[in-house]
């Protein structure tokens, strides 16, 4: 079963044809750089044929760190009127100097008459004529066999004579198209199986089109009936509801069947390529990407932790390791004890599961859920109050009071914002003002001042991310607010939460929360 599957990858090319998915050149030389760090035998480029970009894409790669024996360029049959010399598509072809070209031509007999507007025999000719002239200026042709499952369907004599032409013409594989992505898994296989017995073992190739949702699924049964080259995209980015998606292609088939796409090293990037690639192209990572997504391993449901903690097999498909990414557990009213206890082992805490303690810590912890608090992104929240349970939290101060003023002086000026916070540090109090951009800012920075005369290390602390969600928003400007924030030292970062009508009041739970949490890091951890 170890059989090798050719790797290739269009996400520059496919990818960009999606809807909200563009890379500059340099993005795309880096993607190039890093899906051949991973593994990917062929990386399409782009169309030079279409647009400067990926005309540049050509000239700049030449110049990374990618061998040339990976780029492929794309483009389409040569067109009726013109010859192969005078086609200014294939010419371009030729002119972005890479060594893999592959082109798409007609199968579909409804494409060849109403697309084309030309007769069967001449799309015929053009497929062989194509093929040839760029074999014997290239090393390898591959040929997109576009629509072919669509085309078959309709007129499967006239489907595999396009095929037999490209392999006249010398194309190095017959790559299986389901463009419009509607072809359903058992249909695929039958089909693969017909194609089988007209070209024998003749190199064959799939690029599937997601929008039956199959993508994936039709990708790795073709591999399972014979194909040999494997075209698809990182995250399934691709034309309309996108191309089989390589992050699940990939794992599966190493993983699950057994073939040999990537190294075992190269397959635990797989989660760092996912996202590297969203981040070049400015979009959000789906947390729930199978594989690769933030939750693809995270347990919430109390059952469902308290057997991972006994045999992670229980609810998990593979080891979240193999691909690089981590098993997590969150925290809601759907918790258990298990739950608590799996997070308190993350902080360095062992909790005995029969202490009483663990029941009172879960009940408020659901109590909390439901008045809006959410631990997840505010786990150092979640560690404060753990450990307040236990007994096992030293307090630092405590608040005596404060005030925050915000006042409009003129129409014409900012309001001015200024808080006043008293506070006791072991026998001393402290009473202490200052000044913000805005009320938040000003008690950040009142809490601040009254705490670093007998805390120095305070003065590494950084808010980077404040958050507030409305919870309720029917209520108008009485609705309830959560307040996220991330703080930052040299060391580490950490998030923390807080809930009340009063966004002051939510501010500043969360503020002392991440002072707290510093101090005690700083002194215990
Ligand atoms: C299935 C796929 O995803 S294939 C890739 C699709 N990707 C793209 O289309 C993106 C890049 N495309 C482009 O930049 C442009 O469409 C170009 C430069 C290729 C062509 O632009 P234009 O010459 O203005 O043509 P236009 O885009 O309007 O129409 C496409 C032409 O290609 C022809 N064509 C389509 N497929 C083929 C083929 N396999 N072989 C030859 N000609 C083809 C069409 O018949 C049409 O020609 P016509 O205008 O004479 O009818
Ligand atoms: C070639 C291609 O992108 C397709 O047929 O979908």
């Amino acid at each position: 079963m170890s059989r090798k599957i050719t790797l290739y990858d269009t996400t520059l090319r496919d990818g960009t044809q999606a809807e909200d998915v563009n890379f500059t050149v340099p993005d795309k030389v880096r993607i190039a750089e890093k899906l051949i760090d991973f593994g990917i035998d062929y990386i399409e480029g782009g169309w030079p044929g279409s647009n400067p970009r990926d005309i540049e894409f050509f000239q700049a790669i030449k110049k990374s760190k990618v061998p040339l024996e990976h780029i492929a360029a794309f483009g389409s049959t040569r067109r009726a009127k013109k010859s192969c010399d005078d086609d200014e598509i294939l010419q371009a072809l030729l002119q972005a100097g890479v060594p893999t070209l592959t082109i798409f031509g007609k199968t579909w007999d409804l494409h060849v008459t109403e697309a084309l507007k030309i007769s069967l025999e001449q799309n015929l000719e053009i497929i062989y004529d194509t093929v040839q002239y760029l074999k014997k200026r290239v090393d390898t042709v591959f040929y997109d066999a576009e629509h072919f499952f669509d085309g078959y369907k309709a007129n499967s004599e006239y489907a595999i004579k396009t095929l037999k032409a490209a392999i006249e013409g010398g194309a190095d594989c017959l790559v299986l198209c389901d463009t419009n992505g509607g072809t359903m898994p058992d249909e695929l296989v039958e089909i693969i199986e017909a194609v089988k017995k007209e070209v024998g073992d003749y190199p064959l190739g799939i690029h599937s089109h997601n929008d039956g949702d199959c993508a994936v699924a039709n990708t790795c049964l073709a591999v399972k009936h014979g194909i040999v080259h494997v075209q698809g995209t990182i995250n399934g980015y691709g034309e309309r509801c996108g191309n089989a998606n390589l992050c699940s292609v990939i794992p599966n088939l190493q993983l699950k069947y057994g073939y040999e796409c990537v190294s075992s090293d190269q397959l635990k990037k797989l989660k760092e390529i996912s996202r590297f690639v969203n981040e070049l192209g400015n979009l959000k990572h789906n947390i729930h990407q199978p594989y690769v997504g933030r939750s693809a391993f995270a347990h919430k449901g109390g059952v469902h932790v308290s057997a991972i903690l006994k045999n992670p097999k229980t609810y998990e498909h593979i080891k979240p390791e193999l691909v690089g990414n981590k098993q997590r557990v969150l925290l809601s009213d759907l918790s258990g004890k298990s739950n608590l206890i799996y997070k308190a082992k993350d902080f360095g805490l062992d909790i005995d599961p029969k202490d009483e303690r663990l029941t009172q810590l879960l009940q408020q912890l659901k109590e909390l859920e439901n008045k809006g608090f959410q631990y997840e992104g505010a786990e150092a929240s979640f560690e404060l109050l753990i450990r307040k349970a236990m007994g096992t939290f030293q307090k630092f101060f405590d608040l005596l009071s404060f005030r925050v003023i915000d006042e409009k002086r003129s129409a014409l000026e900012p309001p001015f914002a200024e808080a006043t916070v008293m506070l006791r540090v072991g026998g001393e109090i402290e009473h202490t003002a200052a000044i913000g951009n805005g009320p938040v800012n000003a008690l950040d920075n009142a809490l601040r001042k009254a705490l670093e005369r007998f805390y120095p290390n305070l003065k590494t602390v950084r808010l980077v991310d404040y958050k507030v969600r409305i919870l309720t928003g029917k209520d108008g400007t009485k609705a309830l607010t959560r307040v996220l924030i991330e703080s930052k030292d040299d060391k580490d970062t950490w998030g923390t939460v807080g809930v009340a009508h009063n966004i002051i009041d939510a501010s500043y739970q969360a503020l002392v929360d991440s002072i707290e949490y510093k101090l005690f890091k700083d002194a215990y951890k």
